[in-house]
């Protein structure tokens, strides 16, 4: 069967249908890694997008719901140049045929992915109408054209109920605007008691769950559509130890007063060369964003960047000057992409651990219950 991709700019693609049959527009975003097909299909903050790989052959190593990254995928399609229906891999129970059939997400194969990339690459991220059906392209381009801008994707993907993952350490809340499960894997694993919370949780309620530290969660769209949660953050910073990750990063630059823009394309890859500014060290890390802190917001608010880009030189750390609290715009979590930058959640913690011995007592939680002591 036949399946076709037009993009806003009128250039369309045909190739052969794969997964589900359907008709989905989204935002067409590349991913450059050469593995990593399951997480990048199961990372939440792909809601809503098109997603294609530039490596040319996926799906070789099948697909294995261990290595998901959240519990379902959330991607409007999935374009390749070549998948593979038989896979290698003992771990593989299906291949990605089946894994987009099941969740209803529609696939085109033998496109020119980086030809598509290019494209994307001159022109700015655009967005795409993905079908099997017969329709004409006329009737594509008005569809695509009539389709909604997705605003609620956090809402969408985020858990609705608080769980938690017991740990003897210290006592984390997470906060889930379509956290990776890497998250959570590398907090547990350091021990910690993380209690995840919804995206839409209210400080007073975080407060309740007495945490040593808030981490706040990846997740899709943009930031500013989530105001509930700058203003959260606002409440909860220098009460407790935060550190933000991708869209936690971009929500807590807001909340300090600190703006974002989009980026022309984004940085969807396991690559992405980072450089620690107090160090001069550079590490790879894995990134998939299309929006960034803008640099010139950053002057005249409290926060120094930690952190650039090596590429386009955009913001990729920032930290708190008064605060205990710092934030990277990658994916210190890896799942897909190299682990080199998990020493951030040990920093994370030996900064919580660190601001309970400076403060038995929470300077700003000091503060907070001598203003209400006046109010009585
Ligand atoms: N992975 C993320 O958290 C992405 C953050 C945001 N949705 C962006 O695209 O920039």
């Amino acid at each position: 069967m036949q399946a076709r991709l037009l993009l806003e700019d009128g250039t369309l693609f045909t190739g052969s249908a794969f997964g589900a049959e359907g008709e989905k527009t989204g935002e067409v975003v590349f991913n450059t890694g050469i593995t990593g097909y399951q997480e990048v299909l199961s990372d939440p903050s792909y809601c809503g997008q098109i997603v294609t790989m530039t490596y040319p052959l996926i799906g070789n190593y099948g697909i294995t719901r261990d290595d998901f990254e959240s519990v379902a995928p959330f991607v409007n399609g999935f374009v390749v140049r070549r998948h593979e229906t038989v896979p290698s891999n003992w771990r593989a129970e299906y291949n990605v045929d089946s894994l987009l059939k099941e969740y209803g997400i529609v696939g085109i194969s033998g496109i020119d992915t980086r030809m598509l990339t290019r494209m994307i690459r001159q022109h700015g991220t655009m967005r795409g109408i993905l079908t099997t059906s017969a329709a004409s392209v006329e009737e594509l381009r008005e569809r695509l054209a009539a389709s909604p801008v997705l605003t609620n994707q956090v809402a969408t993907v985020s858990t609705k109920h608080m769980y938690s993952s017991p740990g003897s350490r210290e006592r984390i809340v997470l906060v889930d605007y379509g956290a990776k499960t890497g998250i959570l894997r590398e907090l547990t694993a350091r021990g910690c008691d993380v209690v995840v919370v919804p995206h839409d949780t209210t400080a007073d309620e975080i407060r309740r769950l007495n945490p040593d530290g808030i981490q706040l969660s990846n997740g899709p769209g943009d930031p500013k559509d989530v105001p509930h949660a700058i203003r959260t953050i606002q409440e909860l910073l220098g009460e407790y130890p935060i550190f933000g990750i991708c869209l936690g990063h971009q929500l807590f630059a807001l909340a300090c007063g600190a703006d974002t823009e989009k980026l022309k394309f984004g940085h969807r890859g396991g690559n992405h060369p980072v450089k620690d500014l107090r160090t001069n060290r550079c590490y790879i890390t894995s990134q998939n964003h299309g929006y960034t802190v803008k640099e010139d917001s950053v002057a005249g608010t409290e926060l120094e960047v930690t952190h650039l880009n090596n590429n386009d030189k955009t913001i990729e750390g920032l930290k708190h000057k008064t605060y205990p609290a710092f934030t990277v715009q990658y994916h210190p979590e890896a799942a897909p992409g190299p682990y080199d930058n998990g020493y951030l959640f040990d920093q994370f913690l030996d900064m919580i651990r660190e601001h309970k011995q400076q403060n038995p007592a929470n300077p700003r939680q000091a503060e907070l219950a001598a203003a209400a002591k006046g109010e009585r």
